[in-house]
């Protein structure tokens, strides 16, 4: 039995993953964390699902009280940065899918988890078919040089661009020779007209109501295009990658940036 500890329970992605966790037999949901409601149970709070499970405000409180395994964070990069150090000082597995770490914020955490042996996984998509786009993506730009990324989601989005479109890039940049891309001589005629830069590559954001997530990454060659694109339509399609990684994370002792490496 994994006991897990879910923070940012009353989010879109967080009663996602109470529905999740409470659903499967091997785990156990032992508390949730809220800023804005304490010492109340679940079922008392609206919002959320009816039951017998205790909210806390903080998340030290928490550990302090409640013998937990598993932490899942999906809150705001500054919280969820801390979430994760309160989480490995407590010796309790970090799985956070909460976006807009930087890369520093990454390699400090990483240092953090090796220091104290203890497994977490931090990804920017648990979708596979995100995942799977992401590596066809590195595989393409190994042959074609030229990409732009398109992501789209919905306007409650904080973070641009997405977590996966920057772990996209990041990937692509692994295997593409560097290259600014598009005319040496091009001029934003209006602000921002080109996306935002990574290594050359060009990721445009795109936020409007009824999105769920979508990307788009686009290659262009002499005389041809290559799109790959992946949509999810429901929170539900991050939930199997989610129970991978708290499955998972239980046999690791360091920090695993992305779903990719867990997925055989
Ligand atoms: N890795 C993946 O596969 C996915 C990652 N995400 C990422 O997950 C994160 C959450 O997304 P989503 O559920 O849509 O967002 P929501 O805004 O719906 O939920 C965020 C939750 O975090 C809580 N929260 C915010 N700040 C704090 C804080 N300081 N302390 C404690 N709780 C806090 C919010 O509480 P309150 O409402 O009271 O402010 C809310 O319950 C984002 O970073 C998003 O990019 C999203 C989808 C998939
Ligand atoms: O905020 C979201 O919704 C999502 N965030 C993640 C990201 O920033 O990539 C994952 C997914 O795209 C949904």
């Amino acid at each position: 039995m994994i006991r897990v500890v879910i923070a940012g329970a009353r989010g879109k992605m967080g009663q996602e993953a109470v529905r999740m966790v409470t659903g499967e037999p091997s785990f156990q949901l032992v508390a949730v964390v809220d800023i804005k409601f304490a010492g109340l149970m679940m079922k008392d709070v609206e919002g959320m699902e009816p039951l017998d499970v205790p909210v806390y405000n903080d998340l030290h409180d928490c550990f302090a009280e409640v013998e937990s395994d598993v932490l899942i964070d999906f809150t705001a990069p500054e919280i969820g940065k801390k979430h994760v150090v309160t989480a490995l000082e407590h010796g309790v597995r970090p799985v956070v899918g909460t976006t807009g770490f930087s890369e520093e914020d990454v390699k400090e955490l990483s240092a953090l988890a090796e220091s104290k042996r203890t497994g977490a996984i931090i990804a920017p998509n648990f979708a596979i078919g995100a995942i799977l786009m992401m590596k066809f993506s590195q595989m393409a730009a190994k042959y074609l040089n030229d990409v732009e990324i398109i992501e789209q989601h919905h306007d409650r989005k904080l973070d641009a661009p997405s977590g996966t479109a920057v772990k996209t890039a990041q990937m692509i940049a692994e295997v593409r020779e560097s290259k600014r891309q598009g005319h040496p001589e091009e001029k934003e005629q209006l602000a921002g007209a080109r996306g935002a830069d990574f290594d050359g590559l060009r990721i445009h954001s795109v936020r409007l109501p009824g999105f769920v997530a979508h990307q788009e990454v686009i290659f262009g060659g002499e005389g041809q295009s290559l799109k790959i694109r992946h949509d999810s339509f429901h929170r539900s399609s991050f939930m199997p990658g989610v129970k991978l990684a708290c499955e998972t994370v239980m046999k690791l002792d360091i920090l695993v940036y992305g779903l990719e490496h867990i997925i055989e």
